[in-house]
């Protein structure tokens, strides 16, 4: 069941550019420019892309903040600047520059008071509390006002504001932004689990693709406000030819022997390279043996790599 859909959406703005010394002409800019979404029930789907691109403003879309220039969509089965009011029962959104709890409260008062404006029940909203407060760690700083808490600990209690009335779709614009590597594991944990259920749909926006990797099946990518990638993070390495490379170094100089399906790429008197091109890594060990090995390691192609390909515009290989 597709729960999250746009067709043919499009934002413009307005802005003002200098011309000339004095002069200022306003122009209109297409901050997202003809996007195609279809999101399933349950999927985990990263929506990446450089500085500018359009990602936060299509969440504002989705979510009911902004109205779109033109297109249509459906979040909920639902419009959502039409029904905005309702479809906030049904989503729950994180965005990380800004806070949905109230800042000299508690952070324990923040959520009771959403207890409140959700109406959720008394028994439920315990137990998802209960749920957030050990996934997340939340005991310790539960009645700190939220203007203390650090950025981290904010992170998870925002986090928890978005998901203790039980929202079917969950919007997170850069979740560990600023986060340090605790933190971060922590929420990326978090939402693992919550991934797993299967019930809740996640779309994401980071610049950390980590986050990515470790959370999302699917990928989208966004520049100049259109789609340029939709599908798993292995497409994108199958687009850009990016291979496993084993690093091979000796105890004594050899010579590398050459093996199909491995292209040697570096080669020094004790250390070489090869680039996984048909071969798989056993493969190639074999035909290794009897050389003075020290030591070998097998370096995954870099996620980060083929993103700022695909962000700076490098033409797509043939390679499979
Ligand atoms: N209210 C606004 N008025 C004018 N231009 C805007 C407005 N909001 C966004 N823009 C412009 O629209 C484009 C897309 O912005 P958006 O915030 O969606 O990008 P983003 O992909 O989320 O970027 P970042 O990764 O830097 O957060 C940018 O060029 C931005 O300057």
């Amino acid at each position: 069941m597709t729960v999250i859909s746009a067709r043919g959406l499009r934002k413009e703005f307005t802005v003002r550019v200098k011309v000339g010394r004095l002069r200022r002409d306003r122009r209109t800019v297409a901050a997202v420019d003809g996007v195609d979404l279809a999101i399933e029930r349950g999927e985990m789907v990263g929506y990446i892309g450089p500085n500018g691109a359009g990602k936060s403003t299509t969440l504002k879309m989705l979510t009911g903040v902004l109205t779109p220039t033109a297109g249509d969509i459906s979040v909920c089965g639902l419009s959502p600047v039409r029904q905005r009011t309702r479809l906030a029962r049904r989503i729950g959104v994180v965005f990380g520059q800004r806070s949905q709890l109230w800042w000299d409260l508690p952070l324990r008062e923040s959520f009771e008071l959403l207890r409140h404006i959700y109406r959720v029940p008394p028994a439920e909203h315990a137990a998802r509390l209960l749920r957030c407060r050990a996934l997340l760690d939340l005991d310790e700083f539960l009645d700190t006002p939220v203007r203390q808490l650090s950025l981290g600990q904010r992170m998870r209690g925002e986090l928890t504001a978005a998901l203790l009335h039980g929202p079917e779709v969950l919007f997170l614009d850069e979740p560990t932004i600023g986060l340090d590597v605790v933190s971060k594991q922590a929420v990326r944990g978090f939402l693992a689990e919550l991934g797993a259920t299967g019930d809740v749909t996640l779309m994401l926006t980071t610049h950390d693709l980590a986050d990515i990797e470790k959370l999302c099946r699917r990928l989208l990518v966004i520049d100049h406000g259109r789609v340029v990638h939709d599908g798993t993070i292995e497409a994108l390495h199958a687009r850009y030819g990016s291979r496993r490379r084993v690093v091979v170094e000796l105890e004594s100089p050899a010579a590398p022997p050459e093996v199909i399906g491995a292209t040697l790429v570096t080669v020094t008197p004790l250390r070489f390279e090869y680039d996984l091109t048909g071969a798989t890594a056993g493969e190639l060990l074999v035909r290794l043996a009897g050389l003075p090995i020290r030591d070998v390691s097998i370096v995954e192609p870099d996620i980060e790599d083929v993103v700022a390909r695909l962000y700076t515009g490098v033409p797509v290989t043939d390679a499979p």
